[in-house]
């Protein structure tokens, strides 16, 4: 059930049993000598089925220097905040210690007078709320990050005002809106709702659904709802994660605006057909909270959060919409429902990806070239577990994941056609360490926190700046480097040059040719959003040459089949099937 995932989730980072994978530790920790490791490596290229003995899974861990926050504040709307590496955070994670993100420029904007920007935690949590600071610290959380800073001073300011925040991955902005919303909630609701018992009143005060943490994923949610658990134990709070069995609880409460909630974390589709079915309602609602605000205000959730954010209708309402990347269009749109005095917040540079990640582009000439590739960046040592590897669609999620067990390797896949339980499972045992390698679609591109991953693949180009900041930023969070590989072949080459600028941007080394190239057309990018470029299968030729075959016997059977009604002849028997699957790519855009 939901409850163990999320406290697996919400202790966060693959992190191994060493105890228990002792054997396979001591096989991958790179003690054996060289000559039986290569002669490994040449097994697993051959497709042997066996592990490489060289793979040095496990035995690199980041570690990063100590931390500060400067704040400076310019004479203009502008708020410069700086946060250097001087103080070891004290995560129960050993091998995975939190440190703070590099210091990055923050530019507020908006209406003056501009919120000022906290820079400790002295500063925005009252010593009165001794449990807060405690659960901070039990998290390993003594410091304020810049985002936060930032986030809780525009939150926190008393003219309530609206908050748009740009911020990279895994720089933490979930805790720069948990902790002022929080604060701001203050007394827990009067009215308390227990999902297996139904509501009870209490009294009239404040009552509803306080606050609602809205996010495009149910992994995503249960993460969210973990963080929120872990910063409000102790405290009476009332807390719900909307999934089937709560959203069962509600629906036979029949007490629509009388749920006694103080944090809702939801997805759109089921916060949206509770809101429509008359189970729920936002009259009590003072706080809105978008996570990933771009994914949600996009065409694919638009249908069901437009609703959502319009009846956001609380006298003294205040919204936060927050993501790593937010284009112009998406922006324009987000404005639209944020207060004139609305405060916008950019960490860094607006829309790049993480300073942490190094980036790499390879290129692999062919489907069967990045199969390839992959298992030569295996046998390399390139890859070392924890391993994201992200693919285009559901089909080829399964195709590399089949090719990958083939090949011996703990590997699990995560996409849309899996049940909620089964994603729940896999990404359970990722995270405990049973599985060394997870194949994802654009489902786990956003927001998830997996702190050991140290690379990420884009075994498939990724098709929006978007994927590629929001996919690679899986690595290198919470100020700890990572990598980024990027296989790309020639049906890549339109889009190449984008990538490329990306990376440049970022400070990571790219050929020149890369850079010119020419740019994709409008008609090319808005194509790219819709469906993502065809490929052969990843198994390699033998599927795709059997494929060409029946494709080419069925138009012989209708050529044949033509001829024969032309000349007033009965249809063949068994005529020509209507079988599809041309292999054509399907954007995993499943909650
Ligand atoms: N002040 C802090 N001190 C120590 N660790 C922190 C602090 N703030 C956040 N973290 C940790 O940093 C990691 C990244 O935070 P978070 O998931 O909020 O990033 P994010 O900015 O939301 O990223 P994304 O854009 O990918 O969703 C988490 O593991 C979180 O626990």
């Amino acid at each position: 059930m939901a409850s163990s995932a999320f406290q697996l989730l919400s202790m966060g980072g693959a992190s191994f049993n060493k105890q228990k994978y002792k054997k396979d530790l001591d096989l991958f920790s790179g003690k054996q000598n060289k000559s039986k490791k290569q002669k490994k490596e040449v097994d697993i290229s051959a497709n042997s089925g066996h592990l490489p003995a060289g793979l040095d899974f496990f035995g690199s861990s980041a570690a990063a220097g100590p931390s500060s926050t400067k704040v400076k504040t310019e004479k203009t709307s502008k708020v410069k905040v700086e946060a250097d590496s001087e103080e070891e955070s004290d995560s129960d994670e050993e091998d995975v210690p939190s440190v703070a993100p590099p210091s990055q420029k923050i530019n507020l904007s908006g209406p003056e007078p501009l919120p000022r920007s906290f820079a400790s935690f002295d500063e925005v949590v009252p010593s009165s709320h001794s449990v807060l600071l405690r659960n901070l610290r039990k998290d390993g959380i003594t410091q304020l990050w810049g985002v936060q800073g930032a986030v809780s001073g525009a939150m926190m300011a008393k003219e309530q005002r609206d908050v748009l925040v740009i911020a990279p991955t895994g720089s933490g902005k979930t805790l720069s809106y948990l902790l002022p919303l929080a604060l701001k909630l203050d007394q827990p609701c009067r009215i308390a709702f227990n999902a297996h018992k139904k509501a009870e009143t209490k009294d009239a005060g404040e009552q509803g659904i306080r606050s609602i943490v809205l996010v495009p994923t149910h992994e995503l949610a249960l993460q969210i709802y973990g963080e929120v658990q872990k910063l409000l134990q102790g405290n009476t709070w009332r807390t719900l994660l909307l999934e089937k069995s709560t959203e069962m609880a509600i629906a036979t409460s029949g007490q629509a605006g009388q749920l006694g909630i103080d944090v809702l974390v939801a997805t759109p589709e089921r916060l949206h057909a509770m809101i429509e079915a008359g189970k729920v309602d936002m009259k009590g609602t003072r706080y809105l909270i978008l996570d990933e605000a771009d994914r949600l205000i996009g065409p694919d959730f638009l249908p069901q959060v437009e609703p959502i954010i319009d009846g956001h209708t609380h006298a003294r309402a205040q919204k936060v919409m927050l993501s790593a990347t937010m284009e112009a269009g998406p922006e324009a749109l987000a404005r639209t429902w944020l207060k004139d005095d609305g405060v916008r917040i950019v960490v860094g540079l607006k829309d790049a990806p993480s300073t942490t990640v190094t980036q790499h582009l390879q290129f692999c000439g062919s489907e069967m070239g990045k199969l390839l590739a992959l298992r030569n960046d295996i046998a390399a040592g390139k890859l070392p577990a924890p391993v994201l590897i992200f693919v285009q669609s559901i089909e080829r999620a399964n195709e590399l994941y089949q090719e990958l067990v083939m090949d011996g390797m703990r590997v699990g896949a995560v996409h849309g056609e899996k049940s909620k339980a089964e994603r729940e499972k896999t990404v359970r045992e990722f995270r405990e360490g049973k599985l060394w390698m997870l194949v994802v679609t654009e489902l786990m591109a956003r927001g998830l926190d997996f702190k050991g991953i140290e690379v990420v693949v884009n075994y498939d180009f990724p098709q929006t700046v978007g994927s590629y900041v929001h996919r690679i930023g899986r690595a290198g969070r919470a100020g700890r480097t990572g990598s980024a590989i990027t296989y790309f072949t020639l049906e890549d080459g339109p889009y190449l040059r984008t990538i490329a600028n990306v990376m440049k941007s970022s400070g990571c080394k790219v050929e020149p040719w890369m850079l010119e190239l020419p740019k994709p057309s409008k008609n090319l990018k808005k194509e790219r959003r819709r469906k993502p470029v065809e490929r052969k299968d990843i198994g390699g030729a033998g599927k795709n040459l059997a494929r060409k075959d029946a494709k080419n016997r069925r138009a012989m059977i209708e050529a044949s089949m033509k001829r024969k009604l032309k000349s007033g002849g009965k249809t063949a028997a068994g005529g020509a099937s209507s079988e599809g699957g041309a292999g054509t790519a399907e954007v995993d855009l499943s909650e």
